[in-house]
């Protein structure tokens, strides 16, 4: 079993590579399923969710490989749209491939979403909107089967801003006939991003990035080669470090328009942020300030930031409020910080903090991807060794989460041990 030990360490000062977002990477690997050639696509990164989505590929015949650091992707051999559930069900966009195999194949059976464990993640819009295209939906034990003869363009209102289902439904809808509307649409930069990708395939998908999305229905789509957005959430939890003790820490290759909330927050809080054109930097210039954080579908803050934000927020002297509205019980993270003696409360949708006490190291568990990035962050300013389980769902979403906080100065490092060793530790106290 792996563990990640973090060690205190004082300001962290460097630059870091962004690589490409995770979750354009899973939208965009599914999409490629749309194409009628070869499809080259760059910036994808080696975690664990794209791992998966190849040994899917190797089932379904879609022919999937990574040449010089570029994943070259054949759809024309796909043979079959039934998806392994237990492999549907080890992440959360396997969603996709429904809306990506249904135009093609006229009926896709596959497992219900994973990934990480909020409490509840609904999947009614994403239902309603294959019925709105003429599709059938039966829900069964561990799979479900969407089945249409014919997708037929309709308008579709979101009765909840989804960037999931917002995605889904473009790439249902992309070879459908005639006209969609997507009404109420995510306006997130990974919903842009795919529909840039099948645009550039030859898709007619126009005003993805507001709210009124219409895609005229194609027959075919073409290769061709892209290269995906960078991971603006890794990118936001790397200008947070910088915050925890003074330093300076810049991240490379980004697009800092996608970071607009999260920038004028740690403003907020004292961090000084300069933007260039494709970097940012974050000096910590002192002292934090507390404040008050809640979350947003695009543009708002990000729900994905919540976690490592409240770690950065036990820093700053003074109460906290973080309240998530988008997955209201998405705080699994702070029986965690509990642990390290952080001062936290929970009350319904919001944790609060006092902040300005120190930290003591322990052993932790990171329960999804941005729970661990927390607990690394908080890790970093408790006294003495803390040790975090759970690196599987880190590894879901992060290329080498080690060495990128190593290159900044952060003292951690990925050790292997028995499952016993870690087990009589969750005997202390919470
Ligand atoms: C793989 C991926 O891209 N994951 C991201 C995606 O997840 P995911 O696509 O699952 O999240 P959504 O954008 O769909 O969810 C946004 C909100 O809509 C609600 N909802 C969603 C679908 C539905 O059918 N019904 C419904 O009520 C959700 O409960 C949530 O409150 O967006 C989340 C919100 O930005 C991020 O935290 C995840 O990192
Ligand atoms: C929630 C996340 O991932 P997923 O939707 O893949 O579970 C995340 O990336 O923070």
């Amino acid at each position: 079993m792996k563990v990640i030990q973090t060690e205190y360490s004082g300001p962290l000062y460097g630059s870091v590579h962004i690589p490409g977002a995770k979750n354009s990477a899973l939208a965009i690997l599914a999409a490629a399923c749309l194409a009628d050639d070869i499809v080259t696509l760059e910036g994808i990164p080696p975690i664990d969710d794209v791992r998966v989505i190849a040994t899917i590929g190797r089932d379904i015949g879609l022919d999937l490989k990574r040449v010089d650091g570029r994943i070259v992707i054949d759809p024309r051999w796909i043979h079959k749209a039934e998806i392994d559930p237990g492999k549907a069900s080890s992440y959360r966009a396997s969603y996709y491939f429904a809306g990506a195999l249904l135009a093609k194949f006229g009926k896709v059976t596959i497992g219900y979403p994973g990934g990480d464990d909020f409490v509840s993640r609904p999947i009614d819009q994403h239902i309603k909107m294959f019925r709105a295209l003429g599709a059938r939906v039966n829900l069964q034990d561990d799979h479900y089967v969407v089945e249409a003869a014919e997708l037929k363009g309709a308008p579709i209102y979101f009765d909840t801003i989804t960037s999931g289902a917002t995605i889904n439904a473009m790439l249902a809808a992309v070879r459908a006939r005639g006209r969609t509307w997507l009404h109420n649409a995510a306006k997130d930069p990974e919903v842009v991003d795919t529909a840039a990708f099948l645009n550039r395939l030859g898709a007619r998908i126009y005003g993805a990035g507001t709210e009124h999305i219409r895609i005229e229905g194609v027959p075919y789509l073409n290769g061709g080669s892209y290269t995906i957005i960078p991971d603006r959430l890794l990118a936001g939890a790397f200008l947070m470090s910088a915050g925890l003790r003074g330093g300076q820490v810049t991240v490379q290759d980004v697009i800092p328009e996608h970071l607009g909330a999260c920038l004028a927050k740690l403003g907020e809080i004292g961090l000084e942020i300069e933007c260039g054109d494709n970097e940012i930097t974050a000096y910590g210039t002192g002292a934090l300030r507390a404040t008050r954080v809640r979350t947003g579908m695009y543009p708002g803050f990000a729900t994905d930031l919540q976690q490592p934000m409240t770690a950065l927020l036990l820093q700053a002297r003074g109460k906290s409020i973080v309240t998530d509205r988008v997955y209201p019980k998405r705080f699994a993270h702070v029986p965690q910080l509990r642990r390290l003696g952080a001062e936290i409360e929970l009350r319904k949708e919001s944790a609060y903090i006092r902040g300005g006490v120190q930290l003591q190291g322990g052993w932790v568990h990171a329960t999804d991807v941005r729970a661990g990035t927390s607990l690394i962050l908080a890790g970093l300013t408790a006294e003495g060794s803390t040790y975090i389980t759970g690196v599987e769902h880190l590894e879901r979403g992060y290329e080498d989460v080690i060495g990128s906080f190593r290159s900044i100065g952060a003292k951690l490092d990925m050790s292997e041990i028995e499952a016993g060793e870690a087990s009589g530790q969750w005997m202390l106290p919470g």
